[in-house]
């Protein structure tokens, strides 16, 4: 079974748009659980352009109260300043469910890469020790390479996750053209040898309506996809209740009619 984590990143984009409130934050996360999403993501960033540590806050008391997955995101190395404290403090302070690390600089404009396992393994490992003594599931975002060479995938495992989250852009790039084949069969083979090293997988960045069903159809066992920036773009024509509901059909498998 795979849940559905909704990242609500994009409405505290429009919020901060203007200033003020609105769109509330925990509102929408709120109708994104009561339309049947599993969980709630969010990955605040360095410039808090978008989720600020009161949201983080906020958000991880409504998963509380609703007894739901909070999958908080960031980057353990960024470098902590005003308004952000820092992604393992954050994790200190509100304990997430699960914790998913990510090698972003700080101004980079999204995700684009997984970690390189050799180069940070003795870096990551403390964090994640650290993590899972708080109470986390550590999930760590991974780029699916086309063999298992010396930056495979499984290294991760070294690193003391319990997880990897598969970055699912280059997927999702190549999804429609002539490549999505191919790139299908790499995903598989990255979550195949996840799995075999004792890993559980995630996948995200980049999932929509038109490439979720293909995805979990050809990569086994995805425990959980987390997805915000087509979610919450799809959700402005047909409403964000009735966009989750179609996203919970494609997670659950329903066919399409
Ligand atoms: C790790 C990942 O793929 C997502 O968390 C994504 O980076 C969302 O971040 P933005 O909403 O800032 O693009
Ligand atoms: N971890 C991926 C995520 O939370 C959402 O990514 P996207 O759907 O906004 O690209």
């Amino acid at each position: 079974m795979t849940l559905l984590s909704v990242n609500v990143n994009k409405i505290a984009v429009l919020r901060n748009s203007r200033g003020g409130a609105v769109p509330d934050v925990v509102q929408a996360a709120r109708t994104c659980l009561d339309a049947g999403a599993h969980g709630i993501t969010v990955h605040p960033r360095p410039d808090a352009r978008h989720i600020r540590a009161d949201d983080v806050r906020a958000l991880s008391t409504l998963a509380r109260e609703r007894d739901v997955e909070f999958n908080l995101e960031g980057n353990p190395f960024a470098t902590p300043r005003a308004g952000y404290p820092g992604f393992i403090a954050l994790c200190r302070e509100v304990r997430p469910a699960q914790a998913t690390l990510v090698p972003d600089g700080d101004g980079q404009l999204t995700s684009d890469h997984g970690f390189d396992f050799v180069r940070d393994g003795d870096a990551l490992r403390p964090l994640v020790a650290e993590l899972k003594a708080l109470g986390c599931r550590v999930s760590l975002f991974a780029d699916a390479h086309a063999d298992a060479g010396d930056c495979s995938i499984a290294r991760a495992a070294d690193c003391g996750a319990d997880r990897v989250e598969l970055y699912t852009g280059p997927y999702a790039k190549a999804h429609g053209t002539g490549g999505s084949e191919a790139m299908l069969a790499r995903f598989a083979g990255a979550a195949r040898r996840a799995q075999a090293a004792g890993l559980a997988v995630n996948a995200g960045h980049d999932l929509d309506q038109a490439n979720l069903g293909a995805f979990l159809a050809a990569v086994p066992n995805v425990l959980e996809v987390s997805i915000g920036h087509a979610l919450v773009s799809e959700a402005l024509y047909a409403g964000l209740e009735a966009t989750v509901q179609a996203y919970r059909r494609i997670v659950d498998g329903v066919p399409r009619g």
